[in-house]
């Protein structure tokens, strides 16, 4: 029986860009969640597990402390989170493929850039100062750096700053601001991590147990179920065409001396180029079925 010091606990950003996908994620992980008395958790109840719901500049606090054990937070935090630790304080068990935005300079249309160099002697507004210093010294260049927590898109206006340094994604944002991209500092995405602190036998038991479903989850999204009839002479042909097939099994068909089935998990997209280079090999009646659960 596990009690209630036997949960897990796991961050994710009360409101904003990660949450819905953070959600998803779990509920694909079969985890049903239950609002609790307050917005600040939320419960699971058949899973021992307990999600702390908080703004995501806190996350990489908990997970370091072991409050959270486990925590989803976008690359951009944790690494700015990181450069002010003097050890490390997590460990990254996935990368979970949303929340993808990067880490830009920008800068006012018409303004010339050519490298990093271009920075130097410059006033550059972020939210993320240490990265944006980490890319400065790596790049042997000093320039001011003015901390903004938000709205860092209108510092050239306000002539506070010439460059910026903030988040992109679509680019809507900078070009609404009359900004254009100039130089990267990170890319980023959403990260699933993990506390540094040892777990008791129960928690750890849960743990793998909860990481064994979102690999599953994870590896999911991405492969399909490929199945086709093939002769012979084709398979050979067939094999090296399927996107990160190890193995295809293949079984004969039953009347057609010659002729075979395959099949075979893709873990990688399948594109209609590759059907038609099946079909042009000789393979016909070919099924793609998405995968609804996997265990590796
Ligand atoms: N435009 C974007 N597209 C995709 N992902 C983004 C984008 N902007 C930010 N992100 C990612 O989502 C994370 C959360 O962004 P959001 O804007 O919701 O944060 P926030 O305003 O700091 O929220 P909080 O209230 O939790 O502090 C970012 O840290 C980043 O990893
Ligand atoms: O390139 P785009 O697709 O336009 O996205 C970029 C914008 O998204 C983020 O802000 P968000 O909208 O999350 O608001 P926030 O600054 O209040 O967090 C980021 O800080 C940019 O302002
Ligand atoms: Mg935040």
């Amino acid at each position: 029986m596990i009690g209630t010091s036997d949960r897990l606990h796991l961050a994710i950003q009360k409101s904003g860009r990660l949450s819905d996908s953070s959600r998803a994620l779990l509920r694909e992980s079969g985890l049903r969640i239950q609002h609790g008395k307050n917005d600040l958790t939320a419960r699971v109840d058949n899973f021992p597990i307990d999600l702390m719901l908080v703004r995501d500049d806190d996350i990489p606090t908990f997970v370091r402390d072991g409050v959270c054990e486990f925590g989803i937070v976008g690359r951009n935090v944790l690494e700015e989170f990181a450069l002010g630790e003097a050890e490390p304080a997590y460990e990254v068990i996935a990368e979970l493929g949303f929340g993808t935005c990067a880490l830009r300079v920008a800068a006012p249309e018409g303004k010339a850039y050519d490298s990093p160099a271009s920075l130097a002697g410059e006033r550059i507004a972020t939210s993320y100062p240490r990265l944006l210093k980490r890319f400065l010294e790596e790049n042997g260049v000093e320039a001011t750096v003015i901390e903004m927590s938000g709205a860092v898109e209108l510092a050239p206006r306000l002539h506070i700053a010439s460059y910026i340094c903030d988040l992109v994604s679509t680019g809507a944002t900078l070009e609404a601001n009359g900004l254009h991209v100039v130089d990267t500092v990170l890319e980023s995405e959403a990260l699933l991590v993990r506390t540094l602190k040892p777990l008791t036998p129960e928690k750890e038991e849960a743990a793998e147990m909860l990481l064994m479903r979102i690999r599953g989850v994870l590896a999911t999204q991405d492969s399909k179920y490929i199945m086709m009839n093939a002769p012979e002479e084709a398979l050979a042909t067939i094999g090296e065409i399927l996107p990160g097939v190890e193995a295809p099994t293949v079984i004969p068909l039953a009347g057609r001396p010659g002729h075979f089935a395959v099949h075979a998990v893709c873990q990688e997209s399948v594109f209609w180029e590759t059907l038609q280079k099946l079909k042009a090999a000789g393979a016909s009646a070919i099924l793609v079925l998405p995968i609804e659960k996997m265990m590796m």
